[in-house]
Order: structure tokens, then C-alpha cells, then sequence
């Protein structure tokens, strides 16, 4: 459906986004998800028909749409988009906004699909409402219901739910999810919060300084991170320092692993693994002991943050079931069960 070969999008000359290839599926829901600047709006807008691209192609129903010496005007390209601030036309009421864009149709047809979506978007009853009469949520509701009138071939999204609060963000993704699927439609998102791509996306680009890392689902994203950026910006963790063994094994001081003979590392080099919360389990059993040097309580769960005095003092989290509750400086057992090792050569952020 769509399909980005080597991207690039500058302004006055300077890369904001760089080489960027993926492709998204028809009906899949595609999320790019990066810390602010990293240029993952500017990408979207290149989708859109907004911006021009510096280099590369765009392809929507395989068709080019945007090349450097071509490009097909944003209303041409059969694409909707929903902005973060909804934009809404004031003066018009739920039904003409939603109807803005269905120009072919005749009034009942108009109607029919009004209905619908407002039904879809759990809003029916809302038609003659006006947007100042509405929540934040129920407006980003009907901006979504709008854009997807006229059923476009491919929606995008900037930061959807940026302005609504913590609770609502969640429970919107998982229902606009649903009316995605629901409608068939392809989406591309642009967020900066993991969990909001986590609840939407079938598939999760990671942007850094204008580059997709990498572009896959959320499960290998956490579990098989590419590179040290992508390992550290999904999911919390920490990485640990250690040298390979002549046996090819990772000496932690928390244990020995056993490193995959296939990535490439030999005897001698320095790296760093990754320990996620869910890895450091609290074992009263272990000997191996560790500082509480903050704890966040999470309602089922603490989040201890651990010293471990015997590893220069490195400092690693640790979920545990919220009925072991100790305090900060109390000495805890743990251990280290790690599923899989994920381990990169330790020269800094490659990203
Ligand atoms: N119209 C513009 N003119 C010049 N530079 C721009 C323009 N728009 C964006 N940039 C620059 O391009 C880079 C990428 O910006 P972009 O808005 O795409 O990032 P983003 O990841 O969407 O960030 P955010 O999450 O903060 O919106 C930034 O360095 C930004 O300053």
C-alpha cells in the first residue's frame, strides 16, 4: 500500500530525515515512533504531500507520488490526515464536519455514512452538536470520524491523542485501533510515546537524528532491539558492563551466559548487556545481594532501583510483586534470569 525507498526530506539543504525505507501493508497500522526532532513528523508530511522529498521515493498503491523531480499535490493522493489539535471548523456542527468531505454523495448517502461513523466513534446522538460542546476526546473523536469519511486509502495521524490526558490516551488508542480495524483502513502515527504505538501498531518504526532504525513489532522490538538506541528508548533497562571469556561467555558478575557464537564477538571484547526490570528477580534464596537505593510503588508491583556493591556499584531495576516491600538501604537477594542475551560491542550510543 505504501512503500518509502531510501527518503530523505531537508530544509534549506539540511537533512531532517534521512534514507528512510519501509513498507506498510494495506490495512496494517503503522506507528513511527522517536524522541522529539528526530523527524518523524516531517516524514509523515512527506506521506501526506506536504513536504517535498529530497531524495528517494514514496509510492502509495504503487504508484509514485513523491520522487526529487516529482510530486503528486497532497489532495491527489487519496490520503486523510488528523492533526494533534484536532481542527475542527468551529461554526460547523458534528454531522457538517464529519460530511466536510463527501462531496459526491447524495444527502442520504452523506447521512447514512454520518451515522455510521458517529455510531463507530461511540458518539451517536452527537450529529447537531456543536465542537465547542464537546470534550477534548469526543472532538478527537469526530476529527478522526471526519477523516475517514470518505474512506481514504491511507490515514495518517500526528500525535493524535498529544492533548488529551493520561487515562483517555490509552483508552482512545485501543478503541481507534479497533475502528481502524473495524474499516479496514492502512494508518500511518507519528508518537513519541512507546505505549500509545504499543496499544496501535501492527508495526513500529524507531526514528533517531532523521533515521529509522528500526522497523518491526513491538514484541521484537523489546525482545530483539537492533542497536544500543532502540534497546534503551523501548521498555526500561540499564546496561551492564562485562568482558567476553575465552569460552565465549559473558562473565556478568550476576552469572555466566553463554554468547551466540554467530555475533561475531571473541575473547577479550568489551560490551554491554541489557538487564530489563523483568530480568533482576528478587530471590530472598540468593547470595548474591543488592542496595535499595530508590523504590517507585506501583500498585501489584515495586520498581526498586538496585545497587550492586560488588559491581562498581552499577545500578540495575528490579520488578517485584508489591508485597515484598523493603525500604530504601535494606540489602535484597537477587538474581539474573536473563530469556535471551542482548548484547552490543560497548563503544557508546551506535545509534
Ligand atoms: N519547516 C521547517 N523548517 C526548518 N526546519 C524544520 C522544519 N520543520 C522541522 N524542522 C527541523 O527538522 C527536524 C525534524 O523535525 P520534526 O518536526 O520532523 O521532528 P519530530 O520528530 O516530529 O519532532 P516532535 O516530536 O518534536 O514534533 C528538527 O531538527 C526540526 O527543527
Amino acid at each position: 500500500m505504501l512503500s518509502l525507498n531510501n527518503v530523505s526530506v531537508a530544509y534549506q539543504k539540511k537533512d531532517a530525515v534521512q534514507e528512510v525505507t519501509f513498507e506498510l501493508g494495506v490495512g496494517q497500522i503503522g506507528c513511527l515512533l522517536g524522541p522529539s526532532g528526530c523527524g518523524k513528523t516531517s516524514l509523515l508530511r512527506a506521506v501526506a504531500g506536504f513536504e517535498k522529498v529530497a531524495a528517494g521515493q514514496i509510492c502509495l498503491r504503487k504508484k509514485l507520488v513523491s520522487a526529487k523531480n516529482s510530486h503528486l499535490d497532497p489532495e491527489k493522493r487519496r490520503v486523510a490526515v488528523v492533526f494533534q489539535d484536532y481542527a475542527l471548523f468551529p461554526h460547523l456542527t458534528v454531522a457538517q464536519n464529519i460530511a466536510f468531505g463527501l462531496h459526491k454523495q447524495s444527502r442520504t448517502q452523506k447521512l447514512q455514512r454520518v451515522t455510521e461513523l458517529l455510531m463507530l466513534v461511540g458518539l451517536p446522538g452527537y450529529d447537531n452538536r456543536y465542537p465547542h460542546a464537546l470534550s477534548g476526546g469526543q472532538q478527537q473523536r469526530v476529527a478522526l470520524a471526519r477523516a475517514m469519511a470518505a474512506k481514504p486509502d491511507l490515514l495518517l495521524l500526528d500525535e493524535p491523542f498529544s492533548s488529551l490526558d493520561a487515562e483517555l490516551r490509552d483508552e482512545l488508542a485501543k478503541e481507534l485501533r479497533a475502528i481502524l480495524k473495524h474499516e479496514k483502513t492502512t494508518a500511518l502515527m507519528v508518537t513519541h510515546d512507546q505505549h500509545e504505538a504499543f496499544a496501535m501498531a501492527d508495526v513500529i518504526g524507531v526514528m533517531n537524528k532523521g533515521r529509522l532504525l528500526q522497523w518491526t513489532d513491538a514484541y521484537a522490538l523489546y525482545h530483539r532491539p537492533a542497536n544500543r538506541f532502540v534497546a534503551s528508548f523501548i521498555g526500561d533497562g540499564v546496561f551492564l558492563s562485562a568482558t567476553v571469556d575465552k569460552n565465549l561467555k559473558l562473565n556478568s558478575g550476576l552469572g555466566v551466559f553463554p554468547i551466540n557464537p554467530a555475533s561475531g564477538f571473541k575473547e577479550g571484547d568489551k560490551v554491554v548487556f541489557l538487564v530489563r526490570p523483568d530480568d533482576i528477580i528478587h530471590d530472598d534464596e540468593s547470595k548474591t545481594l543488592a542496595k535499595v537505593v530508590d523504590r517507585s510503588f506501583q500498585g501489584s508491583h515495586i520498581l526498586y532501583q538496585l545497587e550492586l556493591q560488588h559491581l562498581g556499584h552499577s545500578r540495575v531495576l528490579c520488578l517485584a510483586l508489591s508485597h515484598h516491600d523493603h525500604q530504601l538501604n535494606e540489602l535484597i537477594g537477587i538474581r539474573l534470569d536473563l530469556e535471551h542475551l542482548i548484547v552490543f560491542a560497548d563503544k557508546g550510543d551506535d545509534a
